[in-house]
């Protein structure tokens, strides 16, 4: 079964190769805006599911000229990472402009967030379906899909306006969950951490292959 990672994160394109996996990536774009009161359980589990179902669609959108390239059964990996509050409830979203950079990092600035991501991995299979005018046609068909989200405590310094106004001209926070790449100059800013590295920088490894593998045996029984 083929691999395809429906992302466009660099990082995580970069952890799978980790793996020394075979696997393809393609791009999906969606509306990652969080809804009023929206817990941090519920945003992450549609946000992964959303990535899903638009990768879906964009292989059918093309399945017709691009299906000699394609293997008829796919697992496709999506994945999303979010910070969270002490307070369990706020999600902390990549900053939407410097205001809201420093308002998060304010709220990081000597505590304890977490760092959650979550991973959806989707076997899709490519089936024949009779159109009204008798021809075939082929679409991608959801056989089985199974997320996990793993969480990472991460412990910031005390942080001063000075640090915030030089971080946030490195450019480095704009396309990060909660303003900072752990990877990056961002760990300047990190005390500790308890839990998953490679989870903070968005592709939880171990337990991404361990999914990847319960999806490729119950798919294969
Ligand atoms: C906290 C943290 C986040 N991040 C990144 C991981 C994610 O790429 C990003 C959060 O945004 P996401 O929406 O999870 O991912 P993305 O838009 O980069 O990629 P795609 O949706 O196409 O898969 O923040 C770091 O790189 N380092 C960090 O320390």
């Amino acid at each position: 079964m083929d691999i395809i990672l429906a992302s466009s994160s660099p990082r995580r394109r970069e952890l799978l190769a980790r793996a020394q996996l075979d696997f393809t990536v393609m791009s999906v774009d969606i509306d990652e805006t969080p809804q009023d009161n929206e817990l941090p359980k519920n945003y992450i589990e549609r946000m992964v599911a959303a990535k899903a179902a638009a990768a879906v669609q964009q292989l059918n959108d093309t399945v017709e000229t691009s299906k000699d390239n394609l293997a008829e059964q796919l697992i496709i990996l999506t994945s999303d990472t979010i910070g969270v509050l002490p307070d369990g409830q706020t999600v902390l979203v990549k900053p939407a402009d410097r205001e809201h950079a420093y308002r998060m990092w304010q709220q990081m600035s000597d505590n304890t967030h977490e760092v959650w991501t979550a991973v959806q991995a989707t076997h899709v299979s490519l089936v024949s379906t009779h159109t009204h005018t008798e021809n075939h046609e082929s679409v991608f068909q959801v056989v089985k899909q199974q997320q996990i989200t793993e969480r990472t405590a991460v412990t910031f310094i005390p942080l001063t306006t000075e640090m915030m106004s030089c971080y946030w001209e490195s450019g480095e926070p704009a396309d990060k969950a909660g303003g900072y790449g752990i990877q990056g100059l961002g760990a300047a800013w990190v005390s500790r951490i308890n839990g998953s590295y490679t989870n903070v920088v968005g592709l939880p490894l171990s337990q991404t292959l361990a999914l990847l593998k319960d999806i490729l045996d119950t798919g294969t029984h």
